[in-house]
C-alpha cells in the first residue's frame, strides 16, 4: 500500500487516499479515513497533453485556434501576446512563455517536423483516406514519442499505467508505426527501443488512461461536446469506475486559475464516504444505459462492470441499449422520484448501499442518486459534486462539472444544511 499526496488545506498536506490493490481491478484508491462530501481529494498535472483535433482540416468550418501549450482558446488579433511557433504557421501559443516551455517540453523541434511530415503525409491526405481517430492517435504518439526524451522518468510513468493491448491498438499500431518510422523516426531513447509493440503499447495506456478536456457546454448544440485535448493525468488515472460514483472531476480549461495551471484536474468527493472506501469516478456520463456503458467498458477498457448498479440493471428485462430503452428508463425515475423524496436521505447513497436491503433499492437503489447528483440543465448529463467545504461546514451549493451551473442543494433533508444527513 502507499499513500498518494493530494490537496492540502492551507499549508498542511494531507493524505487523503491511499493506492491499494483491488481484487479483480488492478490498484484503486482508498480512503485512509472518513471523508467529506466535496472534499478536493486530488489535484493532479498532466505529464502529456495534446490536440483532439484531427492533423488535417476534416470540415469547411474554420477549425477554433488553442494556445499548442495550455489549450486555451485563443483569439488570434485580440491579443499581442499570441505567439506563433517560429519554424511553423500551425501552431500559437497564448503566451512568450508558453511558447517558450513548450520549446522545451511539448513542442520541441522534433515534435513540429514529425506534424508537419504527418500532416503532409499521402496517408493523411483526404477525409476518406483515414479517419481522424487515427490521426489524432498519431498526434498521442507523437507526444508519447517525444516524453520518452524530453522526461524519461514521466514517459516509464505512462508505461506504468494499466492497459494490455487491446485489438484496436494492435491494428491502430499496424498502420501507425510505419508512418512514424518511415516520416519521423523517433530520436534513440535508452532503454525505449522504437518497435511496433512500444507503439501498441503507449496506444493502450492512452486509451485506458487519457481523459478528454472538453469544450464549454452549449446548450444551443443539445449538449453535444467535442474533446478539445487528452490529457494523461498520473495520479487521477488511478481511480477506478463505477456507475455510480463517489467522487467526480472538473476541469476549468478556459480558467484564468491562480497559482494553478488550467489543465490541472481536480477530483471532488459527491458525498460523505467512511474509511477504507473505494473512490471511483464515472468513465462517461451517468445517465448511459446499463447496455452501452457495459458496452464502452468492455470496449475501451476491457472489463465488465459489476458495480451494484449494474447488478441491479442486469436483472431488467430490457437492457438492449436502444433509445427507447433509455426513455423508459427515464419514465421509471420519474415514477420513482415521489416514492423517493419521502425516503431517508441515505436510500441508494454509496455509503448504505452494501447492506440496504429494502424492497424499492433493490429494484432501484440509484434513483436518490440521479435526483440529487445529476445535472437537471437540458442536455447536460454532468454529476453534481458539492462545492468545498469551508472547515467543518458544508456547502450547500453543488456544481455541475459539465455545465459549471451552481444550484442549491435542494435533497438536504435538514432544510439547507446539506450533507448532514449523508453519512451512516
Ligand atoms: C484508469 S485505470 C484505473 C486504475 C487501474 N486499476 C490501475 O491499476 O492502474 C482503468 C483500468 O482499471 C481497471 N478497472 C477500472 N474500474 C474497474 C472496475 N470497476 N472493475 C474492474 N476493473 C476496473 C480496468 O482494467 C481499466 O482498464
Amino acid at each position: 500500500m502507499s499513500s498518494v499526496v493530494v490537496a492540502g488545506s492551507g499549508s498542511e498536506t494531507q493524505t487523503l487516499v491511499t493506492i491499494q490493490d483491488i481484487p479483480g481491478r488492478g490498484r484503486g484508491l482508498v480512503a485512509t479515513k472518513p471523508l467529506k462530501a466535496g472534499q478536493i481529494l486530488l489535484k493532479d498535472s498532466p505529464i502529456l497533453l495534446y490536440s483532439a483535433f484531427p492533423l488535417t482540416k476534416q470540415q469547411q468550418q474554420p477549425t477554433p485556434i488553442y494556445c499548442d501549450k495550455c489549450f486555451k482558446k485563443l483569439l488570434l488579433h485580440s491579443s499581442s501576446a499570441i505567439s506563433s511557433c517560429p519554424s511553423c504557421s500551425h501552431h500559437f501559443f497564448c503566451s512568450p512563455t508558453c511558447l517558450s516551455a513548450a520549446s522545451a517540453s511539448s513542442h520541441t523541434p522534433w515534435v513540429c517536423q514529425s506534424l508537419a511530415r504527418l500532416r503532409h503525409s499521402p496517408a493523411f491526405a483526404s477525409p476518406e483516406s483515414s479517419s481522424s481517430e487515427l490521426q489524432v492517435q498519431a498526434r498521442f504518439l507523437v507526444s508519447a514519442y517525444n516524453l520518452a526524451f524530453v522526461s524519461p522518468p514521466d514517459f516509464q510513468v505512462l508505461l506504468s499505467l494499466q492497459g494490455g493491448v487491446r485489438p484496436q491498438d494492435a491494428s491502430a499500431s499496424q498502420l501507425l508505426h510505419p508512418l512514424l518510422s518511415s516520416l519521423c523516426p523517433p530520436p534513440p531513447v535508452e532503454g525505449f527501443p522504437f518497435t511496433p509493440e512500444l507503439t501498441a503499447a503507449l496506444l493502450a495506456k492512452d486509451g485506458m488512461n487519457a481523459f478528454g478536456l472538453m469544450e464549454p457546454f452549449d446548450p444551443k448544440r443539445g449538449g453535444e461536446r467535442s474533446v478539445r485535448a487528452y490529457g494523461v493525468y498520473p495520479k487521477a488515472a488511478l481511480f477506478n469506475h463505477d456507475c455510480l460514483p463517489n467522487a467526480c472531476r472538473f476541469d476549468y480549461i478556459d480558467a484564468a486559475v491562480s497559482g494553478g495551471d488550467n489543465t490541472d484536474i481536480t477530483v471532488r468527493l459527491i458525498h460523505d464516504v467512511p474509511q477504507g472506501r473505494e473512490i471511483c469516478l464515472s468513465y462517461f456520463a451517468v445517465n448511459l444505459n446499463y447496455a452501452t456503458r457495459q458496452k464502452r467498458l468492455l470496449e475501451d477498457y476491457g472489463f465488465r462492470c459489476e458495480c451494484d448498479r449494474c447488478k441491479v440493471e442486469a436483472n431488467w428485462s430490457d437492457n438492449e441499449g436502444d433509445e427507447e430503452n433509455e426513455e423508459m428508463e427515464e419514465e421509471e425515475e420519474e415514477q420513482q422520484q415521489e416514492e423517493v423524496e419521502d425516503e431517508p436521505m441515505e436510500a441508494g447513497s454509496q455509503d448504505d448501499k452494501d447492506d440496504d436491503d429494502d424492497d424499492d433499492d433493490a429494484t432501484f437503489p440509484h434513483a436518490y442518486f440521479f435526483l440529487r447528483y445529476m445535472c437537471n440543465i437540458d442536455n447536460c448529463g454532468g454529476t453534481l459534486a458539492p462545492l468545498p467545504p469551508s472547515g467543518d461546514t458544508p456547502s450547500t451549493l453543488l456544481e455541475c462539472n459539465v455545465c459549471g451551473n451552481i444550484k442549491s442543494d435542494e435533497f438536504d433533508g435538514y432544510g439547507g444544511q446539506a450533507g448532514a444527513s449523508m453519512e451512516n
